[in-house]
C-alpha cells in the first residue's frame, strides 16, 4: 500500500518487457521489496546500491493498463516507497493498481497553482468524485473539478517541484487510480452511497451552490434554458425545479412530469395575468398563501392540452411579452401562480423565487416549478435535493441566498 506522496523523482535506465530499471537513491539506499513508479506498484527483483539502481518486474497485464508499455530510457518517473505499519497517511491510500491511463488535454498556469486537465476513459468517470482523491502517475492530488467528459487537477508549487508532473503537456498519458473507497462503493451496487458516486460526474457547476457568485451561477443557468432547483428549508420544507417561461422547451416539461414528479406551476408576475384577464380561483387559498390562478391551455392547440409539448407551448405563450386574453381557454391545463407585487422582498417563496429569477436573466416574468418528490411519494428534502441536483447537473440553493443577492 502506498499514499501517493512522492519521495524522489527516479529516471528510468532500461526498459524491455520484463522489467524496468530506474535510478532512484532514496529507494535504492533502503531494502525493499517492492515500489511504486508512476502509480504502478511493482515487485524489485534487484538493487545495485553502488549505481543506485533497482530493478522491477513488468507482466504484460501492467503493461496494458498502464503508462509503462511506452516507457523509454531517460523518463523520469515518481518513486514511492510501501507505507509500513504506523507510517502516516500523507495523501491518501494508493493501491499501485492503476486503473486507467487517461490524456492530459490540457495545462493552463494560473495564480499559485497550474491546472491540468485530464480526460479518462467514459468507465473512469464515475469513480471520479469533485473534491475527492484521485492518484496521478502515483501522485495523491483532490479532483478540483468534473467535467462532462474530463477532469481538473490543480499542481501547488511544492507538488510541482517534487514530482515529475511539472513535466506534463498536453497529449501527455498519465496513470490513474481511483480512491479506494470509492472504488470500494462502486464495487458493491447495494451501498447507499453508490447513489452519490453515480451522480457526481456532472457538471461542474451542478450541486449546491451558495453566495452571490451561486445566485449568478443558477441565473445564467436559467437564461439558457437551463433549470435549477431551488431549496425553501424553512416555509414548505421542499425544493423545486425551475425553469424560465420564455426558455420552456417541451423536453424541460416531460423532464418535470417524469423525473420531477411534482405539481408543476407556472409563477407569474401579477401585471401579466392582469393583462391576460386569467383571474384567481376564488377561496381562502393554500396553507401557505400561494395564489393560485385559472388554469388555462393554449387556444391554437389541437390536444387535451395535456401533453408535455403543449404545456410547455403554453407556458411559453403566458411568457410571449405580446399575448393576449384570447389566446388561451379557461380552465385548462397549465396552473397559473400569481407572485407578491413586492416579490422575494414580501414573500419568499417559489413563486416570487421563479419570478425573480427571470427577471433577473433578462427574460419575461414567467417561470415553471416543479416540487422534486422523492420515488417513493415523499416530497424530497435537502440531501435528498443534492443527490437529485447532482445527478440532473443542476445547481441548487437556497431561497435565502435569493433573498439576499437578487
Ligand atoms: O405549486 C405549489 C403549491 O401549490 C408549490 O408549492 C410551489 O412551490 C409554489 O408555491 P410557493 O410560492 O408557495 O412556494
Amino acid at each position: 500500500m502506498f499514499t501517493g506522496h512522492i519521495q524522489e523523482v527516479g529516471t528510468v535506465v532500461a526498459v524491455d518487457r520484463a522489467r524496468i530499471a530506474v535510478r532512484a537513491p532514496k529507494a535504492a539506499a533502503s531494502a525493499l521489496s517492492s515500489i511504486c513508479l508512476n502509480g504502478v506498484g511493482l515487485m524489485i527483483v534487484q538493487t545495485e546500491h553502488e549505481t543506485d539502481v533497482l530493478e522491477a518486474r513488468l507482466t504484460a497485464e501492467t503493461r496494458r493498463r498502464s503508462t509503462l508499455d511506452q516507457i523509454r530510457p531517460g523518463t523520469r518517473v515518481n518513486v514511492e516507497a510501501p507505507l509500513a505499519l504506523g507510517d502516516p497517511l500523507g495523501g491518501h491510500l494508493v493501491q499501485g493498481a492503476v486503473d486507467a491511463v487517461g490524456k492530459v488535454v490540457r495545462v493552463d498556469d494560473e495564480a499559485g497553482a497550474r491546472r491540468v486537465w485530464i480526460k479518462p476513459p467514459e468507465r473512469f468517470l464515475p469513480l471520479v468524485v469533485p473534491k475527492g482523491q484521485i492518484a496521478v502517475d502515483g501522485v495523491s492530488l483532490t479532483v478540483a473539478e468534473v467535467s462532462r467528459d474530463r477532469f481538473s487537477v490543480a499542481l501547488i508549487p511544492a507538488t510541482l517541484q517534487a514530482t515529475a508532473l511539472s513535466e506534463l503537456s498536453a497529449g501527455d498519458r498519465v496513470n490513474l487510480e481511483p480512491d479506494l473507497l470509492t472504488r470500494l462503493v462502486r464495487r458493491w451496487p447495494s451501498d447507499p452511497g453508490q447513489a452519490v458516486t453515480e451522480v457526481v460526474a456532472a457538471l461542474p457547476w451542478a450541486g449546491r451552490v451558495s453566495g452571490g457568485q451561486g445566485v449568478q451561477k443558477a441565473v445564467t443557468q436559467l437564461a439558457s434554458g437551463g433549470a435549477v432547483v431551488i431549496w425553501d428549508p424553512d416555509r414548505e420544507g421542499e425544493g423545486d425545479v425551475v425553469f424560465a417561461g420564455a426558455r420552456l422547451r417541451p423536453e424541460a416539461f416531460t423532464f418535470l412530469l417524469t423525473q420531477v414528479c411534482g405539481h408543476p406551476t407556472v409563477p407569474c408576475a401579477p401585471e401579466v395575468l392582469d393583462r391576460l384577464e386569467i383571474g384567481p380561483i376564488p377561496g381562502p387559498g393554500d396553507r401557505h398563501g400561494t395564489r393560485p390562478h385559472v388554469p388555462v391551455d393554449l387556444a391554437t392547440g389541437t390536444g387535451t392540452g395535456v401533453s408535455a409539448a403543449e404545456r410547455a407551448a403554453t407556458v411559453r405563450r403566458l411568457a410571449h411579452p405580446e399575448s393576449r386574453p384570447a389566446d388561451f381557454l379557461r380552465p385548462g391545463h397549465v396552473f397559473p401562480l400569481a407572485a407578491r407585487p413586492g416579490g422575494l422582498a414580501e414573500r419568499a417563496g417559489h413563486t416570487e423565487a421563479t419570478v425573480a429569477m427571470c427577471m433577473a436573466a433578462g427574460l419575461p416574468p414567467v417561470g415553471v416549478c416543479c416540487e422534486v418528490m422523492n420515488p417513493d411519494g415523499t416530497m424530497a428534502k435537502a440531501a435528498e435535493l443534492e443527490v437529485a441536483a447532482l445527478r440532473w447537473g443542476l445547481p441548487l440553493l437556497d431561497v435565502d441566498d435569493l433573498r439576499k443577492h437578487l
